[in-house]
Formats: structure tokens, sequence, C-alpha cells
């Protein structure tokens, strides 16, 4: 994807063949709505992405654990923007858990902040013989079952991004909140005075020495992995992620540091591949390939070893690592079968990819009423699979990737469940997948520590 002069550009994948394309409503409308992103404010900053990809280095080199998590799909509005605080709590208790465990730091990832857009496995839906686009995802249509809402509209797209805007405001609330905790509490309570020294140390982490320069990072010493504290493991907000499935929002967000020239995604700090767009020449490998970002691909069962060594040799040229997370979703039935030849192939060519288990879009079914789930005895299968194939082939089992809601929703079946279990629909509330609820999500996370311990 390079010019005749040999340089990427954020407007190359266009000569590619697209995945999953959307077809809007009004190319005038996409211009105008381009031209807009173009012009809008970064959501992240390069020192932002610079430090997930160095966190993510420490997982690769098996000195960290990863815990990524969230949606299926984004909500838009007041309830996006109050489900933050609850998928911080969550993935910060996860991880803190996983990091007593382990004993080291957890990096904590939300699916987060652009998670707006879904492939589908079939382009139209029929209701009551009435045949509609399917619900793409709120940057690209609604979820409603009218024409209107179904048609493609890309001014969803700048709805997308100030929707994003007001999760990366409330991500650094949420850091600001911590930080002058984390300064506070210390002092307060400590009667030897031994914190003291830490808090004060935080506070010299926090002052003019850094740049505020809006970064999370400068808000939050440590931020978006666990650290080791006094009292135990403290967690330090979420990094973001979402699949870049909708490159027309993605290309106007692509930046370039004037100081290294390298391109960098301002829409996100990790954005991944998805299984239906992982084509290895096709626009989305392309154009995240010439990104700086730290990247992520999902790999289900139809991947050979080739194709997934011609992905590595694409978006990780240069071996690095922290560069390139492969996200292993096989599904219960396949994950024995396939992992062990992927991670040892991928391993002999040379590539520090983290190897990251997604136990929930391979373990899809449908109950006899009709809903979406997901069996939380499948979801720990695979993830035991997962561990024992990547350690048998001698690599670190560096992270887990799961759609989770902290909220009382009852969308996965829980352990133990019956073949004939069903779910509520009263309780069913997700747009796109079933998510893990609350609870679940600590069951599983429970299971990740006994095999990291084990
Ligand atoms: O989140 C992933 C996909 O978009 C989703 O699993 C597809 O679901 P579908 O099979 O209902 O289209
Ligand atoms: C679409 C998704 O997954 P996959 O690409 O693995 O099917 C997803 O993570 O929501
Ligand atoms: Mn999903």
């Amino acid at each position: 994807m390079l010019d005749p002069a040999g340089n990427w550009h954020p407007s190359m994948w266009r000569t590619l063949p697209v995945k999953h394309p959307t077809r809007w409503a009004s190319r005038p409308v996409l211009s105008t709505v381009r031209d807009h992103l173009r012009s809008a404010p970064a959501l992240t900053t390069a020192a932002d992405v610079r430090a997930s990809f160095d966190a993510l280095a420490a997982v690769s080199a098996g000195d960290a654990f990863v815990v990524q998590a969230g949606d299926c799909a984004e909500p838009f509005g007041s309830e996006l923007v109050r489900g933050v605080a609850g998928r911080d709590r969550v993935i910060g208790s996860m991880a803190t858990r996983l990091s007593a465990v382990l004993d080291k730091p957890v990096v904590t990832i939300g699916r987060l902040a652009g998670q707006f857009a879904k492939p589908r496995s079939k382009p139209t839906e029929v209701v009551d013989g009435r045949e509609l686009p399917s619900f793409r995802g709120l940057i690209i249509n609604g979820p409603d079952f009218e024409e209107r809402s179904r048609t493609p509209d890309a001014r969803r797209m700048i709805a997308g991004y100030y929707n994003a805007k007001a999760v990366f405001h409330e991500l650094h609330r949420i850091a600001h909140h911590n930080a002058s905790n984390l300064l506070d509490l210390p002092l307060l309570v400590d009667p030897t005075g031994t914190h003291e020294v830490d808090a004060l140390r935080h506070l010299g982490e926090h002052s003019s020495s850094r740049p505020a320069d809006g970064s999370l990072s400068s808000a939050l010493a440590g931020y978006g992995t666990t650290r080791r504290a006094a009292a135990g493991w403290q967690h330090r907000g979420l990094w973001t992620s979402h699949e870049a499935l909708v490159l027309d929002y993605e290309e106007p967000l692509v930046r370039r540091d004037q100081v290294t020239g390298q391109w960098y995604l301002a829409s996100t700090h990790v954005p991944w591949i998805g299984e239906r767009t992982r084509d290895v020449d096709s626009a989305h490998v392309r154009f995240l390939a010439g990104l700086s970002n730290p990247l992520a691909c999902k790999i289900g069962p139809s991947a050979d070893v080739d194709e997934v060594l011609r992905l590595c040799a694409v978006l990780d040229p240069h071996r690095e690592p922290g560069r390139l997370t492969l996200i292993l979703r096989m599904g219960r039935a396949k994950a024995d079968e396939r992992i062990g030849a992927i991670v040892s192939a991928v391993r002999d060519a040379g590539h520090p990819v983290v190897w990251m288990c997604d136990p929930m879009h391979g373990n899809t079914i449908a109950t006899k009423s009709g809903f979406k789930t997901r069996r939380l005895d499948d979801i720990a299968a695979e993830i035991s699979s997962f561990f024992h194939h990547v350690r048998a082939a001698g690599q670190w089992p560096g992270g887990i990737h799961l759609e989770m809601s902290p909220d009382d929703v009852g969308e996965c079946l829980d352990a133990g469940a019956g073949p004939d279990a069903d779910v509520s629909g009263s309780s069913y509330e997700t747009l796109c997948d079933p998510r893990l609820n609350g609870s679940q999500a600590l069951v599983i996370n429970e299971i990740v520590g006994d095999l990291l311990a084990g």
C-alpha cells in the first residue's frame, strides 16, 4: 500500500477491496462529514498511544497480563457516559485481582470510545416478510426496524466522534479523581508516615515536571496498568480500543507526528482488525499497517497458518514487542485443534506478539426462543484450552478479551446451565452480542486467576 515513492498514506486503502463496506445514503454528506472529522481535534495523544504500546510490550515479554473488555456495540448519549465508571470499576477489579495472583502488573483496555460499528453475518434482516438492512452499530445506522433508521447515514460518524469525545472526557475525569485520591489518602490515613513519602513521590509525578498536554498518562502516572502500592495493587484507568471497521471514520482521524513523521490513528489507542475484515491484501489490513499504534487482529478458526504468518509480516514487519496482539477466538470446539499450530508458527517466525484469548465470539449460540447467547461453560473451556496450548508452545498466554457489561444484564448463561436454559427478554439489553454481566465477568476472572496461578 505504498505510492511510487514508497510512502504509505491514510487514503490509500481506497484502492483496495473493502470487506463489509458501508453504502452511505449520500456522497455529498459523506464528503462534508469527512472534512469535519479531518479538522476535528485528535481524541488521543501520541504520548498515550506510545504509552499503551510500551504497556503491551511488557505483556509480550511476559512481564504483565492484559484485560480487554467492554460492550459488543456501545450506545450513544448519557447511557454511554454514565457507563464508563462502571466499566472502569469492573475491569479494574478484575485486573487488581489478577495482579495479586501473578504479582505482575495488568494492562487494562476498554472496548470503549469508538466501539460503534458492527460487521454482521447477514447484510439484511427479515421481519414479518419485510426486509431491511441489518443494524450495523450506531455510527452507521439505527436499531429500529424502520427504513429511515436502518439507512446508513454518514452524519452518524459526527455523532460517533462527539460521543467518543465525551467518553475520553469521562476517562480524564476519572483519572484526575484517582490522582487526587492517591495523593490525599496516604497522608490522611497512615499513622507511621511511611506512605507520606509515597504520596510526595506521586505529587512529584503530577507536578509541573510532567507536561499537561492532554494525555491521560500525564494526568495519572502509570495510567492504563495496575501498580503496586503500599495498600496492594491499584488500578489506574483504561486505554481505549475498538474495531477499526468504518474506514470513512478512521481515515480522517489519522494524524502525523510533526517530530517523528509517524502516522497515528487518533480515534483510539489500540485499534483492532476483526475476523471478518482481516484479509491480508484488503483495505483494513493495509490501512492499519501504516499506523504507529499498537495493533490487534482477531484470528478465528478459518485462519490457516500461512495466512496468520502473512498478517504478521504486514502488521509487524520489524518484529517489535507490543506492536501486534493476536486475539484468538476459535470457539470451544475448535480451540484444541487450531491454537497450537498457529502459536508455534508465529513463534518460529520471530514475531513477539501478545497472545490474547477472546472466548466469546466463537461460542455464540441461539436459545430456543431465538436469543443470541453464550454459555459460561464454553467460555471457561476455551480459556483453559488457550492457556494449555499457548504454554505448550513455550509462549506467554498474555491476555483475555471479553464482552462485558457491569450491569445486571442476563445475556449469557451461567455455569452449569442445562441444555434448555434460556435468557429472559427483560434483562437482555445488548445492542448486538450477549455480554457477561459484572458477576459473570468476575467468575470468569477467577478461572483466569486459577490458570495463571497453576
Ligand atoms: O460482534 C461481532 C459481530 O458483529 C457479531 O457477532 C455478528 O453477529 P450476527 O451473527 O448476529 O450478525
Ligand atoms: C466483531 C467482533 O468480533 P470478531 O471480529 O472476532 O467476530 C467483536 O469483537 O465484536
Ligand atoms: Mn461482538
